[in-house]
């Protein structure tokens, strides 16, 4: 697309796509938000997803830690959330201070209404979400080629936990009865989801995303086996059809991510579920992920977030063994911490 400024720093892009590099590209997962002083400044008496709403409050908390940490971090996240999608399926979603996002109606049952007039609506992704594509647009003009720009969605399983669960949860007995009760129709849930995240991931490309990221945050709540089951088919799912769709459209594929949070029991499989990239977080040794993943991805990650409450010592030894067990950092590896701060 030539209607934005040529990409000056593509070393992520070029280091997701297998490339030898010069040095490890760096960006941080939540790197907007809260901590920056500037954040709540722009955010002013807007609640979170007004913010989202708005492509130009969200642009602007994009760009935010682009321009403080000028020169050190290789890509910009488009400010939103992955709550976005049961929000265009017709959930109402709050986002309530010091207690993270709550679902006023989460779904009961397969036999409740609520699920069959879920499963019957068809969802128009690209009128429901236009206010992202608009902000993904808008971003990349502010940008101005300075670092490539990040779209993103939640995993199937993961929103499916916030929609059965109603929002946060500690034990998932909610979704835990979804998926042990109700196999099929939360498959069936979980593929609908699925079939939106690829048109929505697709949109965000059109608009102007240079790399996608799928974020699995739940994946952790999940067995092996049941991960096996109800998690790693819907992501697959989206690394397959994602590329076609974007052929379709007439738009050059891009590089995807994939973070399973938790799921380092699934790494071997999460190689072979067709991600350019396999984001780790901070449980898993560098190392031992590097002799599983055996070059079939780029791996991501995986400071632990705790670290940036530590001393500028701790941080820089915990930083050069990251960078010493992921190799040296030349070619594979994309630093980050290994969740949102
Ligand atoms: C699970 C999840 C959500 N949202 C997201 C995930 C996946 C990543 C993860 O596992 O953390 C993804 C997300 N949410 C946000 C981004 C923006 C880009 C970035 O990383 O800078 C991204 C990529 C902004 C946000 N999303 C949220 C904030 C904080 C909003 C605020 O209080 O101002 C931001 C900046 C809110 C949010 N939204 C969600 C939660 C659990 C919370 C936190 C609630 C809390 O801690 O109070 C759902």
């Amino acid at each position: 697309m030539t209607r934005f400024e040529p990409l000056e720093n593509d070393l992520l892009l070029r280091t997701a796509r297998g490339e030898k590099v010069e040095r490890p590209p760096m960006w941080v997962m939540r790197q907007a938000g809260r901590y920056l002083p500037e954040y709540h400044q722009a955010k002013g008496n807007h609640d979170f997803f007004e913010c989202c709403r708005s492509p130009e409050i969200a642009s602007t908390l994009t760009l935010q830690p682009i321009e403080r940490y000028k020169g050190l971090i290789d890509a910009a996240i488009i400010f939103s959330d992955i709550l976005v999608i049961p929000q265009a399926m017709g959930m109402t979603v709050e986002m309530v201070d010091k207690k993270g996002p709550v679902f006023p109606h989460p779904l009961k049952s397969p036999s409740d209404p609520q699920y069959k007039e879920l499963m019957a609506r068809n969802v128009d992704v690209e009128k429901e979400l236009d206010y992202v594509y608009q902000a993904i647009t808008m971003t990349r003009r502010k940008l101005k080629g300075r670092v490539p720009l990040f779209g993103f969605c939640g995993a199937p399983w993961t929103l499916l936990c916030y929609m059965v669960e109603g929002g946060g949860s500690k034990l998932f007995v909610q979704v835990k009865t979804w998926i042990y009760k109700y196999p099929e129709e939360s498959k069936a849930l979980l593929k609908k989801i699925a079939v939106l995240c690829v048109e929505y991931l697709a949109l965000q490309v059109q608009a102007g995303a240079q790399i996608v990221q799928v974020f699995d945050s739940w994946a952790a709540e999940l067995s092996p086996s049941s991960f096996q089951q109800f998690s790693l088919p819907y992501l697959r799912y989206i690394s397959e059809h994602l590329p076609t769709r974007l052929r379709q459209l007439g738009l050059d594929v891009v590089p995807m991510v994939v973070f399973a949070k938790g799921a380092w029991y699934a790494l071997d499989s999460l190689c072979d579920s067709g991600y350019d990239v396999v984001g780790l977080d901070w449980l898993q040794d560098p190392a031992e992920a590097v002799k599983i993943a055996k070059g079939r991805v780029v791996l991501q990650g995986n400071a632990d977030p705790g670290i940036l409450y530590g001393s500028r010592e701790a941080i820089t030894a915990v930083v050069e063994e990251m960078v010493s067990g992921f190799g040296g950092g030349k070619q594979g590896w994309i630093a980050n911490l290994g969740h949102g701060a």
